[in-house]
């Protein structure tokens, strides 16, 4: 056991036993906030030692130290950084998990008991069901096209362009807000959307009916999309920039989305913690994308409003873990200080999901939105140009 003594206070938090992370005295005293950065994965040395886990009649998991060789202590490590990213993630109200509970690995180190707190490998969601899955596609994708390479390929990458500008320039020509037209073939709430799915031609439809900019979704498994639709789109000529509709839960996202042609990247709180956040816009930035950070409830708008460099914010009225759609959420999220904040900040807000109709878009207008983002009710008419003007009531092309 000796050596065991010598692991760091982060390692010990991340095993789940004694206090949380937020309430341990180590981090209580640390600027800035907690994170999963803060980890010193270089030292201590973790001692020789490993772990055999058995159970007891009450289904509490009980785990002894023996032995352990570095790839055991290497597992144990990438357990408990998913310990703690659960934990720091809950302090900020984030519900959805990054990966099913497990127990540690076979070998983990540590003189610890601890009850697992499995609820089972079912997600709570179909959100929490989608990032499941994001993270297993990501870790495969960054197997073959390590950060390395991509950013090489960034110099060749078409050149980013003003995403938020060309929102403005928008509301500005019309009065109305800046259209963000989503190509969207299908999605988890309502199946398929429309069959004869043409990305480009629904891109070039969107862009003569008025649109600023697009959307393109990218998740195959549950919007079937993908990232050919983005290039091909981007590459057809359409001038409107491009917002990758994903769901980003690495760094390393950001950069693939760039070299596919995006001008601008999704980041959503209810998955993503502050310091993600704060994180990915400044990479955001510095590869010339706009973030849209995205938001739900009060919650998450408040630790959104706190985040240095955040210029524009999506208030979705779809909850992403229900899938009920209430397009009062965005006139809720708007009112008193935090409009007021959101104004004097010179923050652009979209307002997103289940708008149909002019009085739709008057509504969210009046709340204070200068920019809407929109998919099914313009991706369902037979000529996408023509839905715009429907959506808006008159043409907004001119
Ligand atoms: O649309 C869904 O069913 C959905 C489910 C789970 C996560 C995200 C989902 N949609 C993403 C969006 O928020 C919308 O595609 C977007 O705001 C456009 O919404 P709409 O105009 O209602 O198609």
């Amino acid at each position: 056991m000796e050596g065991l003594a010598s692991l760091n206070t982060a390692t010990r938090v991340a095993i789940g036993v004694g206090p949380s992370l937020l309430r341990d005295k180590h981090f209580a005293k640390s600027s800035p906030p907690p994170s999963i950065a803060m980890i010193n994965h270089n030292s201590p040395r973790l001692p020789s030692i490993r772990a055999q886990q058995s159970e007891t009649s009450d289904g509490a998991s009980t785990v002894t130290a023996v032995s352990e060789s570095p790839e055991n202590t290497l597992k144990a490590k990438e357990w408990e950084v998913g310990m703690l990213q659960d934990e720091v993630a809950a302090s900020q109200g984030i519900r959805i998990r990054r990966r099913p509970p497990s127990g540690p690995p076979q070998h983990y180190v540590g003189p610890f008991e601890f009850r697992l707190q499995n609820e089972g490998n079912t997600p709570r969601n179909i959100l929490e069901e989608i990032i499941w899955h994001k993270d297993i596609e990501v870790s495969q994708l960054k197997e073959r096209r390590p950060l390395v390479t991509l950013k090489k390929a960034l110099d060749s990458a078409p050149p980013a362009r003003d995403f938020i500008g060309a929102l403005r320039a928008a509301h500005a020509r019309t009065g109305l807000p800046g259209l963000i037209a989503e190509v969207k073939k299908a999605s988890p709430s309502r199946g398929v959307l429309r069959e004869d799915f043409d990305p480009v031609e629904i891109a070039r439809a969107y862009e003569k009916g008025g649109a600023a900019c697009l959307s393109v979704l990218t998740d195959q498994k549950y919007f079937q999309g993908g990232f050919e639709n983005l290039e091909a789109i981007r590459y057809a000529g359409v001038q409107c920039p491009l917002l990758c509709k994903e769901f980003v839960i690495e760094a390393w996202q950001i950069y693939y989305a760039r070299t596919k042609g995006a001008d601008a990247i999704l980041l959503i709180a209810a998955v993503l913690p502050d310091l993600d956040i704060r994180y990915m816009v400044k990479i955001c930035k510095m590869l010339g994308l706009a973030a849209l950070v995205e938001v739900h409830d009060e919650r998450e708008m408040d630790r959104v409003l706190g985040i240095e460099g955040v210029e524009l914010i999506g208030i979705n009225n779809r909850n992403l873990e229900t899938f009920e759609v209430d397009i009062s959420n965005t006139k809720k999220l708007l009112e008193g200080e935090r409009g007021e904040l959101i104004r004097q900040k010179g923050i652009l807000v979209v307002g997103e999901s289940g708008l149909f109709t002019p009085d739709d878009i008057a509504y969210v207008q009046e709340a204070g939105v200068r920019a809407v983002l929109v998919g099914e009710s313009i991706v369902k008419q037979s000529d996408p140009t023509k839905g715009i003007a429907g959506l808006f009531g008159r043409d907004i092309s001119v």
